[in-house]
């Protein structure tokens, strides 16, 4: 029994929707269908997920939504259309999104996940309506009736482990089941949805739910690629990569599979095979326990933008019992998550994702770094950009580190941070956002091109 996942790009068009029919019953294995919303079409178009949101927000504010509610509406009424199944499932859409955003507002938190949950709630239904007129037995599953329940986190939910137990019935239903991605229930009944791009997370629920062989995630690539494609041509694919590995590139940058999503696939041993809707004979990229270590120390080099640094300087910081707590103290009293805090002995470092912060905070933390804890010296740091160099081979391979700061130093890039050794599959570089591009393809030349691997 297999989970098959379709992204929003597999899903923006009746085209693509025929061919996610064609992969789901070239398979009779393939029994649940997690779906996404509808995604882009080309390059500048905009995701239903995104319209949504801009829809929820303007209701908020008071202002008129009528010209991007008709965006979205004619979205699903172009892909019905083109599907020629019965237009009423538009006509039912649009009375569901209207009353949506009529509804309770005192919680815009609770609102907004609301109406960008309906992105794929409504995908899911259409998409069972396809399948069944093109003569599949297929039933919309709601994640409320499953019984996949989530914590109480607006836009940011965690998949309750109960939901597990519950979601294992869904192996009893006759058809197939198609059930919409990215959202949950709270035990009160309201809904909560993922962080972005949490479909594939529902998906990975879903695999270990119902105890699935393969978890099959289809998108709009041929493979995983060992670096991103915006940065260089035609990069070499990955054909196998480990939990692990996947787990940091999708944190660092590797935006084809969400990172949280691996852990419910891996708790219960189902590997994930990502796929291309558009290519589906491809053997795609497989995510596996262990894998046969044929590739020399690294296998993928991604990156991410948006952090910042506080450095702190105390002279004999080392000696004082505590300083590190109170320093993350200071952070979490005003709630920021951080990254990674790389030290030395008198210096310490904490990254953070800087859209958390705005001037204002920023100068109340560095008052009270510099009254409380009576700091040498505190520098905020802007605009970096984390590259995280992955491989399960590292561990095993002396100078790795060595050949990527030699590359780095050849490409004139500035290494502002290295942090080493607390991962034993990744080492993590932080450089200026402007030499980004330069940096990645320098350390892509270094262990894809210039040594045979
Ligand atoms: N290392 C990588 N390998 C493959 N694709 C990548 C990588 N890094 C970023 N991507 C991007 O991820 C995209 C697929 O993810 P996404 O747009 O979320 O798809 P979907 O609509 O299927 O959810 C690809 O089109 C590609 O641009
Ligand atoms: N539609 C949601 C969830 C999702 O997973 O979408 P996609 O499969 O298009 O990445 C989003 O845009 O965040």
């Amino acid at each position: 029994m297999k989970v098959v996942k379709f992204g929003g790009s597999s899903l923006a068009s009746g085209e693509q929707l025929k061919k996610v029919l064609n992969i789901v019953v070239s398979d009779p294995t393939r029994k649940v269908v997690v779906v996404s919303a509808p995604g882009k079409r080309y390059s500048d178009d905009i995701k239903v997920t995104d319209l949504l949101i801009e829809c929820a927000e303007k209701y908020l504010a008071n202002e008129n939504a009528d010209g991007v509610f008709q965006t979205i509406i004619e979205r699903y009424a172009s892909i019905v259309k083109e599907l020629s199944i019965p237009l009423d499932i538009v006509e039912t859409i649009s009375k569901d999104l209207k009353a949506l955003l009529s509804g309770d507002k005192s919680k815009p938190e609770s609102y907004l996940d609301a109406v960008k949950a309906s992105g794929e709630d409504n995908n899911a239904k259409l998409i069972a309506a396809f399948f069944r007129h093109s003569g599949l037995n297929a039933e919309y599953v709601n994640p409320k009736d499953a019984g996949l329940l989530v914590s109480d986190e607006p836009g940011n939910a965690q998949v309750l482990p109960e939901s597990y137990e519950n979601l294992y019935k869904l192996r009893e239903k006759e058809g197939i089941v198609v059930f919409p991605g990215f959202f949950g229930y709270n035990k009160k009944g309201e809904v909560l949805t993922f962080s972005r791009s949490g479909s594939d997370i529902t998906g990975s629920i879903l695999a270990n739910g119902i105890k699935a062989d393969l978890y099959e995630n289809f998108t709009d690539v041929d493979a995983v690629y060992s670096v991103n494609p915006t940065f260089v041509q035609n990069p070499k694919e990955i054909s196998e990569l480990t939990y692990r590995e996947m787990r940091e590139l999708s944190y660092a940058g590797f935006s084809v599979f969400h990172d949280e999503a691996l852990i419910p696939a891996f708790r219960a041993g189902i590997p994930v095979n990502v796929k291309n809707t558009n290519n589906p004979s491809a053997p795609g990229t497989r995510i596996v326990n262990e894998r046969s270590n044929s590739n020399g120390p690294v296998i993928g080099i991604a990156s991410d933008k948006g952090f910042c640094s506080i450095y702190v300087s105390k002279y004999l910081m080392n000696r004082e019992i505590g300083f590190g707590r109170k320093l993350l103290q200071i952070l979490e009293d005003y709630g920021l998550t951080y990254e990674h805090v790389p030290s030395g002995i008198d210096d310490v470092t904490v990254i953070l994702r800087q859209d958390q912060m705005d001037e204002a905070l920023e100068a109340q933390i560095k008052d009270r770094i510099m009254t409380e804890l009576h700091a040498d010296e505190v520098i905020i740091e802007h605009d970096l950009v984390l590259i995280m160099v992955v491989g399960e081979g590292m561990r095993h391979n002396v100078g790795t580190t060595a050949r990527a700061a030699k590359a780095l130093a050849h490409a004139d890039v500035n290494i502002e941070m290295i942090n080493q050794g607390s991962s034993e599959v990744s080492m993590m570089f932080g450089v200026k956002e402007p030499q980004e591009k330069r940096a990645v393809q320098a350390l892509y030349n270094e262990f894809f091109v210039a040594v045979p691997v």
